[in-house]
């Protein structure tokens, strides 16, 4: 089983981080996936779920074809809920909420994998990094309409508060993050974004992301 991820490559990972299910997109996932990658998306999240979400062999197939795209391009494939997906196609990585399998199983299950998980409290975060998390996901920062059951908006302020409690690990910002917003949410403290309509619901993909990258304007580049 391979080693854990170091935080500082965490880090970079975490930068432009696109979460993508077929309900998401306005073109083909792959095309949205290879045209987010060209311009520079850092981590690829299958979030293959809520109505009309492919299932079975359809969702297997999606999964292996976005995962060559992101190993064509060097950067991680991460899947969302589904362990047993994740591991049939030795993905690189799951990420779990509060209401999925535990941190604490899904590390047993997966070895040195990367684990994201949600947190929305200090007691959580701390938890998740106690379990074997490598990030946080944290949000939602904004109003999103990309998830039923979102929790209400904390704000970038949150992500401080997280930071000034001593939460020092890789952490990505998500929920409603735009080009105009990213900018405080990585003044905040976080190390990324996580977006799914700012990118999957853009007229030019590529140009999407690359804005992010510039309004995030991360020190590493
Ligand atoms: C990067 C990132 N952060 C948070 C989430 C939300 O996970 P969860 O709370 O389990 O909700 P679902 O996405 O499963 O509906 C995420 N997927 N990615
Ligand atoms: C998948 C997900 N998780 C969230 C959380 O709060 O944990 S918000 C969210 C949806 C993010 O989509 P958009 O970028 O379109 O707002
Ligand atoms: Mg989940």
């Amino acid at each position: 089983m391979s080693e854990r991820i170091s935080a500082a490559v965490m880090r970079k990972s975490l930068g432009v981080y696109l979460v993508i299910g077929s309900i998401n997109c306005r073109q083909e996932p792959l095309q949205v996936a290879e045209a987010a990658l060209a311009g520079g998306a850092t981590m690829i999240q299958f979030r293959e779920k809520g109505p009309g979400a492919l299932t079975g062999e359809a969702k297997l197939r999606l999964a292996e074809k976005l995962q060559a795209a992101c190993r064509r391009a060097g950067v991680p494939f991460i899947v969302n809920d589904d362990v047993e997906l994740a591991l049939a196609i030795d993905a690189d990585g799951i990420h779990v909420g509060q209401e999925d399998e535990s941190a604490v199983r899904v590390r047993e299950r997966i070895g040195g994998r990367i684990l994201g998980v949600s947190a929305h409290t200090v007691e959580e975060a701390r938890l998740a990094i106690h379990s074997g998390a490598d990030y946080l996901g944290i949000g939602p920062v904004y109003p999103t309409g990309s998830k039923a059951d979102a929790r209400e908006p904390q704000g970038p302020g949150f992500i401080r508060r997280l930071r000034e409690c001593g939460i020092g690990a890789p952490l990505v910002a998500i929920g409603g993050i735009t080009a105009a917003r990213a900018g405080e949410v990585i003044r905040a403290g976080a190390d990324g974004i996580a977006v799914i309509s700012a990118v999957t619901q853009a007229a030019d993909v590529r140009k999407a992301v690359e804005e992010l990258h510039a309004a995030a304007d991360f020190e590493h580049e």
